[in-house]
């Protein structure tokens, strides 16, 4: 049974599908109310009320996947997930246009007063004077941050007759061109606008983006928006402007801390808020709710997620292709750490042939991820591999090189230990399967699965002899067998394959012949 936890308030038709799954438990309660079973879970479905901190993950010791039903993840301790071989998706398009949409009902409703023209008729007053507003039409529009909800928002200003400044340090000049925006310095964006807002992801180079200094740089009489994250616009800043009178005007949906309890912002007349509801249409929350479950349901069904923040991207069609490269490398990457049992400080892999043309960055990550499984006492897989080498000091690296193997496709790991190198080669063969190759400078062909015995020994008769007398003295059935040799009499290799696990006392045995060189055991 699959167990997910979806901890804040989502879509009930988005979730349809992990509802309706019978072999999912799905449970809608808040973090604390399940700390008991957060050890359960599988997968979290979360929007922007939950914290999913680094002490949360250590308690959810089986959790898998994150899914963020939106686009913000400043909520959720990324590197602490990725750390753990959490994988982290988010909903990226799905709330875009409700968002754009919010921010502009937020600047109209500025320039015009609404709210507070709203309340004043509610309390039987006709005060018309008291709302004298000002028009869009005109007027320039300063957007910081000019992705998704930053281009839509342009859109709409566009049509209601005002110029439009961005600044984005990653806009090209053909999107903004085909948007009719005008790239700006940040500094020219200030200085130019007459309303600033802010549509960038909570990072430290956009925190307090918006501050003290900068603002002073503004017009005065500038309005401010913030309905991306609380603290692009640092509050105290604002306080500091709304005071002195240089901005007009703010618009906020988020705080530095939601909900905004004892916050200044809220006691000026002139700062209209909504409570975080950007995203908060029944299309949007549909959806992001129906993107991430399709998303989550997926990963928990081994086959790929396109909006993952910590793994490469990959397509259906791209993930199909990659499958049998990926388990053919996790198991060489497992095979290489079984053989070379001392400390390793690079891994070294070559890519030809058609796996070449694939996305190699995610077959390395699984071969990292099959050598460091087999020596580290936590949860390795392609979310975290890079990150764990790193830590325990072994540097890896990726190359394509020309086609010399003569395979149609073929993977090459080189380690590097203490005063050890393994090379191992392998490759996939359509319609039949995963084959190894090549160990050091030997050509073998064996498929890599169950128990293997991989024997250094020298060519001379009786060797193979002997071997298979030692394993049939003690009723060891050998379940296959390759031998390989680079010259008559010389240095050879042989890999058996069992149906069982060896016991390490006949390692010995066979070690202590003089024509054995070494004898290692692999459990794939
Ligand atoms: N109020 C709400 O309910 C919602 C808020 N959001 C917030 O809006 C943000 C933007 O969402 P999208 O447009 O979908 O994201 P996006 O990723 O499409 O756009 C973000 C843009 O910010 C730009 N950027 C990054 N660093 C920058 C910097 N230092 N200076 C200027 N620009 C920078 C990026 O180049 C990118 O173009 C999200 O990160 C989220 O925090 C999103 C949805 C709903
Ligand atoms: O998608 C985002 O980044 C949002 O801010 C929306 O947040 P929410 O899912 O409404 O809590």
């Amino acid at each position: 049974m699959i167990h997910v936890l979806v901890s804040d308030s989502m879509s009930s038709e988005g979730l349809q599908p992990i509802l309706n799954a019978p072999q999912i438990n799905v449970v809608q309660k808040k973090v604390e109310e399940v700390e008991e079973e957060l050890h359960l879970f599988d997968a979290i479905l979360v929007r922007s009320a939950t914290k999913v901190t680094e002490e949360l993950l250590k308690k959810m010791t089986n959790l898998k996947i994150v899914g963020r039903a939106g686009v913000g993840v400043d909520n959720i301790d990324i590197d602490a997930a990725t750390k753990y071989g959490v994988v982290v998706i988010n909903a990226p398009n799905g709330n875009t246009i409700s968002t754009a949409e919010h921010t502009f009902a937020m600047m109209a409703s500025l320039l015009r007063h609404i709210p507070q023209a709203s309340v004043s008729v509610k309390s039987n007053e006709w005060n018309r004077n008291a709302f004298v507003g000002t028009e869009l039409y005109g007027k320039s529009l300063g957007i910081i941050g000019f992705g998704r909800i930053g281009g839509e928002l342009a859109k709409r200003a566009r049509v209601f007759g005002m110029d439009v400044l961005v600044y984005d340090p990653f806009l090209t000049k053909d999107r903004a061109e085909k948007i009719g925006v005008k790239i700006c310095a940040f500094d020219e964006l200030l200085a130019g606008a007459d309303i600033i807002t802010v549509h960038t992801p909570l990072i430290k180079e956009t925190k307090g983006i918006l501050n003290k200094e900068s603002i002073a740089k503004a017009k005065k009489g500038v309005y401010l928006l913030n309905c991306a994250r609380g603290g692009i616009i640092d509050e105290e800043g604002l306080i500091y402007h709304l005071k002195n009178k240089h901005v007009a005007g703010a618009a906020l949906d988020v705080f530095e801390v939601e909900p905004p309890v004892n916050n200044k912002l809220l006691e000026f007349e002139n700062v209209i808020v909504t409570p975080h509801l950007g995203a908060s249409t029944k299309e949007a929350q549909l959806n992001v709710a129906a993107q991430v479950t399709q998303e989550v349901l997926n990963y928990l069904d081994g086959k790929p997620v396109t909006s993952s923040i910590n793994l490469p991207t990959l397509t259906k069609e791209l993930f199909d292709k990659i499958q049998p490269f990926y388990q053919l490398a996790k198991k060489m990457g497992n095979i290489v750490s079984q053989c070379m049992r001392v400390p390793v400080q690079e891994i070294a892999i070559q890519y030809e042939g058609t796996v070449a043309e694939l996305e190699t960055s995610f077959i390395t990550k699984a071969l990292l991820s099959g050598f460091l499984g087999a020596r580290v006492d936590i949860t390795v897989n392609e979310v975290n591999a890079g990150m764990i080498a790193k830590e325990r000091g072994i540097t890896f690296s990726e190359k394509i090189t020309e086609n010399k193997s003569g395979y149609e496709n073929c993977l090459e790991v080189k380690v590097f230990g203490d005063d050890q190198t393994f090379v191992l080669k392998g490759t996939h063969v359509p319609n039949y399967g995963e084959r190894i190759v090549g160990i050091n400078d030997f050509n073998i062909d064996f498929y890599p699965t169950g128990h293997l015995m991989y024997i250094q020994h020298q060519d001379k008769p009786g060797v193979i002899g002997r071997v298979g007398k030692v394993l049939g003295d003690h009723e060891i059935n050998i379940a296959t067998m390759q031998v390989g040799r680079k010259v008559k009499g010389g240095e050879a290799i042989m890999m058996l394959a069992f149906d069982r696990v060896l016991d390490p006392s006949l390692t010995k045995q066979l070690a202590s012949y003089e024509e054995i060189v070494s004898v290692k055991t692999i459990d794939l």
